[in-house]
């Protein structure tokens, strides 16, 4: 384990739902330079361990910092602000504005130019170059113009990365991030996702169930089971321990498609 302080951690993150705890006292830390994915079977309480860190949930305890500061008080737009960047399965794109428009609206944000400022056209112009070259680097360069509305649900999932890259976090956060998409535009999407971790001073976190795509980028795997970490490790390690075995009601680990999932 690394001494370097670090990029993000959770320290007994808890939610209860009624009696039912869905995540429960999950500690974990995160460093740069690294990507873990997020594994274990529906409803083990990833997806709200996502939420919890990003902030679209409170937690009933515990606490989430980036670079040692406790943000758990803050709302999910502040923990946006501070760097933690979530791709948030469509909720968040401007379907009535074109690709560009929603890039350069998150590229404004980062960087809180205002609409005034914006009106000035060699900003805008600078906008738009900026916001044009992270629709370049999701492959979206070509539909720029288009109304979100109008993109296949595979390319707004790739608007979707390219607002997070526009928003330059510490921390990218992605949940399945290529369900839905056809096959040849998986490798775009899992490229990028390489060359985020390969920038080193990034943490990346994914939740996947297809354990091709987790063996082939991750550098660790955590196992979440019953809203509690189970398992924390490297890859190979971690899919052949018994209790990811049992976790998964016996399923390989060989077997190539989905990782307990349905
Ligand atoms: N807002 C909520 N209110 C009540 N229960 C919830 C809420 N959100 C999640 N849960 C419950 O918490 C548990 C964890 O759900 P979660 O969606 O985090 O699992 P998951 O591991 O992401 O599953 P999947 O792989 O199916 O997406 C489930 O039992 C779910 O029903």
């Amino acid at each position: 384990m690394s001494t370097e302080q670090a990029v993000l951690e959770t320290r007994d993150l808890t939610i209860n739902f009624g009696g039912h705890v869905a995540v429960d006292r999950v500690s974990c830390q995160f460093h740069k330079g690294t990507l873990t994915s997020i594994v274990g079977p529906n409803g083990a309480g990833k997806t709200t361990w996502f939420n919890l860190i990003s902030g679209q949930l409170k937690a009933s305890a515990g606490q989430v910092l980036l670079n040692g500061e406790d943000l758990t008080g803050l709302s999910a737009p502040r923990r946006a602000d501070k760097g933690l960047g979530r791709a948030f399965q469509l909720t968040n794109l401007f379907p009535n504005l074109t690709a560009l428009e929603n890039v350069r609206l998150a590229v404004a944000a980062r960087h809180h130019i205002g609409h005034v400022f914006w009106q000035m056209a060699s900003h805008r112009r600078d906008l738009t170059e900026r916001a044009m070259a992270y629709l370049t680097q999701v492959n979206l360069g070509g539909r720029a113009e288009y109304l979100v509305s109008g993109l296949p649900h595979g390319d707004q999932r790739k608007l979707e990365v390219a607002l997070m890259l526009a928003l330059e976090p510490k921390v990218f956060m992605f949940d399945e991030p290529t369900a839905g998409m056809s096959v040849d535009e998986v490798p775009v999407i899992l490229d990028l996702i390489a060359d985020i971790k390969k920038q080193q001073d990034k943490v990346v976190l994914l939740v996947e169930h297809k354990m091709d795509v987790v063996r082939s980028l991750s550098d660790r795997i955590v196992v979440l089971h019953n809203g509690e970490l189970v398992a924390d490790g490297e890859p190979a390690e971690v899919i052949a321990s018994p209790v990811v075995q049992e976790a998964y009601l016996g399923a390989s680990p060989d077997v190539e498609t989905e990782v307990a999932h349905g």
